[in-house]
């Protein structure tokens, strides 16, 4: 038999050519599609009597008509029938807006049912649909689907299409979910849910219907993650790095510094998964600042010294350079070879970092993330180290496993991921979490002061400069144009060079080469530089820990999360650091988030407020693709269903029969779909 996923919507009945074209549009091909597409309301054509509705709402209710009609008209189009009837033993007026063709049913004696508008003062409805029980009434008393539609699909098309689908193929519409699962959230079959959120009985039976497909699709998510968790801890095919201790101890010594708690915590994590052979999949969280880079270098490290190399991916060419740098002053007594690989170097550098590469020569290599894609081979890559911007996916693992790698992948956010979210969007990762910031660092001061306080922003500069300090003052992003940014940058930097004849200014922004980039950077970073002012190029991981004030000037034009990545440039070292945010915003939630900021400097706590003002839907913004659009179900609303279906695909799947039982095919049917284990389990 045919599978629904595998027929054409031309197999409806009524679903021509060219609306078959127009389903298209909206994603819809097949038979499945469609009854997949599910209703975003339901109108209430539900009678209720009059003394239940208020002046103004929207109503259905049935009566007798009392009297002859009256027709009124306004031109060729226009006009306007009036008529009295009986509702509840109150007379009504029924007025409908052009609609004269309905004149010769409205006869007195006959019962009507009137959906429309109640005004209460005037005892008037106006209607907007009406039908005659003695015609069959079909809509009346029901709960009626509402769709997205648009062009020729109108809303009575496709619900009469859909009621048609449901009807030639309803009955082959298979069950996914098994029946554990089912009993054990009682939920109904799936062949019912999908026919009664399409045409629901009463809202309960609606709200049953879509709790059962809520929690499949919820299941059907976090199985996909479980299933590629499990299936990378199952697998004994990754690179065991088993680094001697002593190394690693020895490595340490050499740090400028001591590791806080923190950090010694999640470096034995991390040493501990990648010791095994199956893969590591790890998100590594941490507040800005709280020292992830060190972590990521003693893991590169433990790879190397193993006798592998490590791959650190980062999102900027300046980042790159950065890393670099300080990963070959830390591995300079260890005698680890540190390459880089970006866009803009020639290609004869990048030909010889190429061959070290593949000879072994070169044991770690920092860049964008063309490092692995782009014709890049390794003689044995142990570890790849990536930001959540570049996270590795299904995908990106497959690419590698092509090539014959299968590295660990350790996987750094400084966005502290409220909970919620963390176990959507990662639960395929482990996750260790970096909740202390190092020993002596202040909390960041945040003020927010209102544009005409410049000159008060002047000062301050002026004041942090003597004190031997750095500062940034960070331009808004206009979305809309680049010029315009790298245009206010350059204003704002010829207006703090005349007020500040006497100090060096640099400038950076995104229409500098990359060289011009690394200058002023290295500039600023060796203290030759008393402030950069910049665009957000310097949003992430910039690390000069001598600067110690922020200025953001529009700083209601960023989000908060950005705000605080912005402000977790300073405040690196044991300076008491300061951000001033010039912000006059005009909304509301504009000027919460100011708030928030001058309330917390902790990123957790901005994340978890950053939620709440925004909801997750839109949280991730569109950055992190990791956080998937669900149909029905609603991140916030659904959360505790998203648990429960976390656990269960949990459960699942760590069960040796998952991966064997007849029960379970077309679960297994579905990872397949995704590619998820094509050549893994299944061969
Ligand atoms: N245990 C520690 N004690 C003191 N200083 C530390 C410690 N660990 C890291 N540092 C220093 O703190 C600064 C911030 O560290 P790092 O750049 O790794 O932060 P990060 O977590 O990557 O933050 P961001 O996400 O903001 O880039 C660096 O200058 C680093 O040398």
């Amino acid at each position: 038999m045919m599978k629904l996923e595998e027929l054409s919507v031309r197999q409806i009945k009524g679903v021509s050519a060219q609306k078959e074209g127009e389903l298209h549009a909206f994603g819809v091909h097949t038979v499945a599609d469609l009854l997949g597409y599910f209703p975003f309301r339901y109108e209430d054509y539900r009678i209720r009597g009059l003394t239940e509705v208020k002046d103004g709402e929207k109503v259905t209710v049935q009566g007798k008509i009392m009297g002859d009609p009256l027709l009124q008209r306004y031109g060729k189009a226009k006009s306007r029938l009036t008529c009295k009837v009986v509702v509840d033993g109150v007379l009504v007026t029924a007025v409908w807006f052009n609609r004269h063709f309905l004149q010769e049913q409205i006869v007195p004696g006959r019962d009507i049912i009137l959906t429309g508008k109640w005004e209460q003062r005037r005892l008037q409805l106006t209607v907007s649909e009406s039908e005659f029980p003695d015609r069959g009434a079909a809509r009346s008393g029901t709960l009626q689907p509402v769709y997205s539609v648009g062009g020729s699909l109108t809303q009575p098309w496709m619900r009469k299409t859909i009621k048609q689908a449901l009807l030639q193929f309803g009955p082959m519409v298979e069950e996914l979910l098994p029946t554990e699962l089912m009993d054990k959230h009682r939920l109904m079959p799936r062949a019912e849910a999908i026919a009664r959120i399409h045409a629901p009985d009463d809202s309960t039976e609606g709200q049953a219907a879509r709790r059962r497909l809520v929690y499949e699709e919820l299941f059907l998510f976090q199985l996909k993650l479980q299933a590629y968790r499990s299936l990378n801890r199952s697998r004994k095919d990754g690179v065991a790095i088993a680094v001697d201790p002593e190394i690693i101890r020895q490595f340490v010594r050499t740090l400028p510094f001591e590791l806080t708690d923190s950090q010694k915590k999640v470096i034995n994590e991390i040493l501990a998964d990648m010791r095994k052979p199956s893969c590591m999949n790890r998100l590594l969280q941490g507040d800005v600042g709280s020292g992830k880079t060190v972590v990521a270098a003693v893991a590169l490290l433990a790879a190397v010294k193993s006798g592998h190399q490590g791959a650190l991916m980062v999102p900027t060419e300046i980042l790159a350079d950065q890393h670099m740098r300080s990963l070959q002053r830390l591995f300079e007594p260890a005698g680890v070879q540190v390459g880089l690989l970006t866009g803009s170097m020639t290609e004869r550098r990048r030909r010889d970092v190429l061959a070290g590469l593949l000879m072994g020569l070169t044991d770690i290599v920092v860049g964008t993330h063309a490092i692995i894609q782009e014709g890049v081979n390794f003689r044995s890559l142990g570890l790849v180290v990536t930001d959540e911007q570049h996270r590795f996916g299904v995908n990106q693992r497959s690419i590698l496993r092509r090539k014959g790698m299968n590295p660990d992948v350790l996987t750094m956010t400084a966005t502290p991921i409220p909970r919620t979210l963390a176990i959507t969007a990662f639960g395929d990762m482990d996750v260790s979490t970096l909740r202390e910031r190092p020993q002596g660092r202040k909390p960041i001061k945040t003020y927010w002061v209102k544009h005409g306080m410049l000159e008060r922003v002047l000062g301050f500069i002026r004041r942090e400069v003597d004190a031997g300090r750095q500062a940034y003052f960070i331009c808004p992003l206009i979305e809309e144009s680049d010029k315009l940014d790298v245009q206010n940058a350059i204003d704002l930097h010829i207006q703090m060079q005349q007020a500040f004849p006497d100090l060096a200014i640099g400038l950076l922004h995104g229409r500098l080469s990359a060289g011009e980039k690394d200058e002023v950077m290295r500039a600023f970073s060796d203290n030759e530089v008393h402030m950069i002012v910049a665009t957000t190029v310097v949003e992430v991981g910039v690390d000069v820990p001598n600067a110690t004030l922020m200025i953001i000037m529009d700083a209601e034009r960023f989000g908060l999360s950005q705000l605080h990545q912005l402000r977790g440039r300073v405040g690196r070292a044991e300076h008491q650091s300061f951000c001033v945010l010039i912000a006059d915003p005009k909304s509301e939630i504009g000027r919460e988030r100011m708030k928030v900021m001058t309330e917390t400097d902790d990123g957790f706590e901005v994340s978890r407020r950053d939620l709440e003002l925004r909801g997750p839907g839109d949280f991730f913004g569109t950055k992190q693709s990791g956080v998937p659009e669900f149909k029905l179900a609603d991140m916030a609303a659904d959360f505790a269903v998203l648990e429960e279906a976390r656990d269960d695909a949990a459960d699942l799947t760590s069960r040796e029969t998952f991966w064997t039982d007849a029960i379970y095919t077309r679960l297994r049917e579905v990872l397949q779909k995704e590619q998820l284990f094509q050549g893994d389990l299944l061969d």
